[in-house]
């Protein structure tokens, strides 16, 4: 692999010789391949195959070659995320730091691997809002949440400066901050291309920035969890330093195992707890990984901005009056209520519980009573790109219902009837191409499945059935796999 001097010069003597010889020899060999598996929809299906566990992830497995993912109708499904290892290691963080309920934000959260981990990982009864700013990538971070199918999760499609405003604060905050690309390098030429000692600095800036407005949406007692994929200190152990520091954050360290090759701070003269994964001597890209708690005696964020007229009694923040407008305005009538009914089961330990409805534009929101009162606050300042589960879209007198229902793993198993595809039936499914349903399907929305997994609506007319699979989804390739994949069994 052809690294820049600069980089060699400057990273052999940030890790020692020993370290980089072993990182040099790991950048050469073959990344590996992993998935983590999504317990909401697995089923008990397990990985085909020897695959082998990834250490920090109960849920990680090392595949032991890659698969044509895109013609694997389970990872349309939801059934798993295609993510390397060490990035895995968020579901251990907060597996060890968090036990009960909480309101975690990820503020950078495209294309959605770390935020899908943190769904499976928070305890129940906990909400994850999901951001990013750029719009684009928004829009693919909500694609993998929805397939992910938890109900407890709202995206956003806003800068980090937009939740300051807000006036929301969170139990947890996930800064997986832009970066110079280091960890990529054995994955992505391109990444060794656009590096310089230049961009370096520039993304350290960038993410003092991000973590400085996420510090002011983070309640006393709360913690940030601070990532990047590159080696270098500038951005890793510097800015972890300068939260300290600056801002008062205070080092928490997360229990490891020995045997996962993790190494910490590579400064000297910096001994707080921090969390390297090095190719060559863990198995997986590049991360660097610190959690800081916030003093439990700092002020609340909720006193600070009252200065500046952001007035919160906990999520019921800004002008009451607007709000209870908005809120008005986003009910559902009687008439949706009952073509809804009995769509979804959402359940709170034992109990089933009836969900909160609400209408933004033409779709058909149901959340979690919870749920239900971030988001009338959230959709007052930020830009909601999904909240909850989609039931529907409102056309004339009827709803269409939407994939987010079909995804959902609040979806309740009797409201459609559903027709199982064959392995063609459901790739072309996914090609959005017309499927020929059995004679005796019944007429109206039906679900498609593939081994037990639902893909997706189409409406049954009779004589064709429309598919309904997301236009902006389908699969483009037009190749034909010879089999079937084999990737969960
Ligand atoms: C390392 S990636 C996040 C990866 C993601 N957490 C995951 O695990 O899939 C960093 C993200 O930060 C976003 N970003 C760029 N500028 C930002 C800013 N000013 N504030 C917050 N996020 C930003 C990028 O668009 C990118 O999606």
């Amino acid at each position: 692999m052809n690294l820049p001097d600069s980089f060699i010069r400057y990273t052999s003597r940030l890790m020692g010789d020993e370290l980089y010889a072993r990182f040099s020899d790991g950048l050469n060999e073959e990344a590996p391949v992993s998935i983590r598996i999504n317990r909401l929809k697995s089923r008990g299906r397990s990985v085909a195959g020897t695959a082998v566990n990834v250490p920090w992830c109960g849920d990680g497995r090392y595949l032991p070659q890659r698969p044509d993912f895109t013609f694997d109708p389970l990872l349309h499904a939801g059934c798993y995320y295609v993510q390397e290892a060490s990035s895995m290691f968020v579901h251990h963080v907060l597996r060890s730091l968090v036990s009960t309920p909480v309101l975690m934000l990820d503020m950078c959260a495209a294309p959605g691997g770390k935020s899908t981990a943190a769904a499976s990982a928070l305890p129940e009864g906990s909400i994850l809002m999901s951001n990013e700013p750029v719009r684009a990538r928004a829009n693919i971070l909500a694609e993998n949440m929805m397939k992910w199918g938890s109900p407890d999760v709202i995206v956003t499609n806003n800068y980090p400066r937009d939740y300051v405003r807000s006036g929301l604060d969170f139990d947890v905050i996930l800064c997986d901050v832009p970066c110079s690309g280091e960890g990529m390098f054995r994955k992505d030429e391109g990444a060794v291309e656009e590096w310089s000692p230049q961009n370096v600095d520039a993304c350290s800036r960038l993410q003092r920035e991000i973590v400085a407005d996420a510090w002011q949406c983070l309640r006393p007692g709360g913690l940030l969890i601070y990532s990047t994929c590159t080696f270098n200190a500038t951005e890793n152990e510097e800015n972890i330093r300068w939260i300290v520091d600056e801002l008062g954050g205070m080092p928490v360290a997360v229990p490891v195992s020995e045997g996962w090759g993790i190494c910490g701070s590579l400064l000297a003269d910096f001994t707080a707890p921090v969390y390297r994964f090095i190719p060559g001597c863990t198995r997986g890209e590049g991360l660097f990984m610190a959690v800081l708690r916030k003093s439990p005696d700092a002020e609340s964020p909720i006193i600070l901005r009252k200065g500046k007229r952001y007035v919160q009694d906990k999520y019921d923040n800004g002008n009451k009056k607007r709000k209870d407008k908005a809120i008005a305005a986003s009910l559902v009538s009687r008439d949706i209520e009952k073509i809804v009914s009995g769509w979804t089961s959402f359940v709170s330990g034992d109990e089933h519980i009836e969900p909160a409805l609400r209408q933004s534009d033409v779709c058909v929101l149901a959340l979690t009573p919870h749920l239900a009162r971030l988001y009338d606050a959230a959709s007052l300042s930020l830009r909601v790109l999904s909240a909850g589960v989609t039931l529907g879209n409102v056309k004339g007198h009827d709803i269409v219902p939407n994939h987010s229902l079909a995804l959902s793993s609040v979806l309740c198993p009797d409201a459609f009837p559903v027709v199982p595809l064959t392995y063609t039936q459901a790739v072309a499914y996914l090609r959005r191409e017309t499927v020929a349903l059995p004679p005796d399907t019944p007429m109206g929305f039906v679900l498609v499945a593939w081994h037990d997994a639902v893909l997706g609506f189409v409406k049954n007319i009779g004589n064709r059935a429309n598919n309904l699979y997301p236009q902006e989804w389908k699969i483009k390739s037009t190749h034909v796999p010879d089999r079937e994949p084999w990737v969960l069994v």
